[in-house]
């Protein structure tokens, strides 16, 4: 990655560190205890799943317990994705009667099928790239399960309905964002110079609070690295 690039990223952190105190709150009721990911190859003896640590569970409450948007962040290995595991379970517990009310959306198939989720486009109905407004609300209004989810997250009003606009960012719903622009800049046609998500003033508006995990947990000798990947936390 570009010095420079590095630079906008690290913006992400400056822009969230607002340096507010976080309010002590009562224990979660919520296990901070996480399954681990099983694989054909792993050995019985180890541990089915792992305790957060203080960083973790301290995101963990601020998604849980206060309710607030949250962006956490970390190098690889920091535990980003057994994180989001936690904090979805957690969701889902928390919102057991009302299962629509949890949606699980990623930028690439990937990434979505890795947390149980499907892209953010397939979710919204909504074309990569479009920026024609009257389009991309035809395509919502004729794509059925996805005019459903609109209008249960409370987005119709803002996106579709546009007759009741409303002043919160994202209609009011709660966001949990994560990922670590240090390892993926934003896709880019030929030369143009990337735009980071957190340089929407949405971004600023929404996330409350923003936290840089900083423990690695990946082992030197795992066998999740591949023989590249510890260059990933060294650029
Ligand atoms: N609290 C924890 N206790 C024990 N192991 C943990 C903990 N958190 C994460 N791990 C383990 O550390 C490894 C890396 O975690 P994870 O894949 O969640 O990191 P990541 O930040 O998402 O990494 P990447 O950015 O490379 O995708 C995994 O094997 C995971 O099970």
């Amino acid at each position: 990655m570009s010095s420079s690039l590095k630079r906008k990223a690290s913006k992400a952190l400056e822009a969230g560190s607002s340096g507010k105190k976080l309010k002590s709150t009562i224990d979660s009721f919520f296990s901070p205890n996480v399954p681990l990911p099983m694989k054909s190859s792993d050995d019985p003896t180890q541990p089915s799943h792992a305790a957060l640590n203080p960083e973790q569970t301290r995101v963990l409450r601020m998604a849980i317990d206060e309710g607030k948007s949250v962006f956490f962040t970390g190098a690889a290995g920091t535990g980003k994705s057994l994180l989001l595991r936690a904090i979805i379970l957690a969701l889902r517990k928390k919102y057991a009667k009302t299962s629509d009310a949890i949606s699980i959306t990623a930028s690439t198939g990937m990434a979505a099928s890795n947390v149980g989720g499907m892209t953010i486009h397939a979710w919204g109905a909504v074309t990569p790239n479009c920026t024609d407004m009257t389009l991309m609300i035809k395509s919502i209004r004729t794509c059925r399960p996805a005019l459903q989810r609109w209008k249960k997250t409370k987005l119709h009003d803002i996106a579709v309905n546009l007759r009741k606009p409303t002043t919160r960012p994202f209609g009011g719903i709660q966001l949990i964002v994560t990922g670590d622009f240090f390892q993926l800049p934003p896709v880019t046609k030929s030369n143009q110079e990337p735009i980071f998500a957190f340089e929407s003033p949405a971004w600023r508006n929404t996330l409350e609070s923003t936290v840089n995990l900083t423990h690695v947990f990946r082992q030197k000798d795992s066998s999740e690295l591949s023989p590249y990947s510890h260059l990933v936390n060294l650029v």
